[in-house]
């Protein structure tokens, strides 16, 4: 596994992220993926049995390592780094990395720093005030394989993160029916 978290988590920072083009991608198969305003998690629910969370990392990031797009995204403090991968029926899917800033791990919302297996996307859309905003899309490149990617800023409380998604090549956005 840590060959596949260097690869996939390597590229996903390295993405160089964009603005949709919102009228062209909302006709698409892959746009209804991309743009997904509520829960991932939700989403990929729909098309599996069982859907897992590995975490393949949690870490601290000090303010002085995330770049100046993230820290005007999030405000200029240090975070906690979460990266999962997400397994539908075994197969992987979804690859994510997500900035927590310290001030947004406070009161009710301590818990998303021990969630464990538990998605994220089910924890915050719990919260009736949760939202998505700032989505941005990019394609990666990994082993020579074009991936979709995008990112998007969560809120909970009125408190953000940052959550960066690639998706892999079994995941059901780039399947006929998916
Ligand atoms: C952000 C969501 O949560 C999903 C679960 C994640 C996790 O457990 O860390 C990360 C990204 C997701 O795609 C979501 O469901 O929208």
């Amino acid at each position: 596994m840590s060959e596949f978290k260097e690869l996939h988590l390597q590229a996903l920072m390295n993405a160089r992220w964009e603005e949709p083009d919102w009228q062209t991608l909302e006709t698409t198969r892959e746009g209804a993926w991309l743009l997904e305003r509520h829960s991932m998690t939700e989403r990929l629910k729909a098309h599996c049995r069982t859907l897992a969370v590995e975490v393949l990392g949690l870490h601290e990031i000090e303010q002085s390592a995330l770049t100046e797009n993230e820290l005007s995204l999030l405000g200029e403090e240090s975070c906690l780094v979460r990266e999962v991968v997400l397994s539908g029926d075994g197969d992987a899917w979804l690859c994510a990395r997500t900035l927590v800033p310290k001030s947004t791990l406070t009161e009710k919302e301590q818990d998303i720093a021990d969630l464990g297996a538990v998605p994220l996307g089910q924890r915050v859309f719990n919260q009736a005030n949760a939202r998505r905003d700032a989505i941005e899309v990019a394609t990666v490149v990994v082993e020579g394989q074009s991936l979709l990617a995008r990112r998007s800023r969560l809120w909970v409380n009125e408190k953000p993160m940052l959550v960066s998604e690639l998706f892999l090549p079994d995941a059901p956005v780039y399947q006929e029916e998916g």
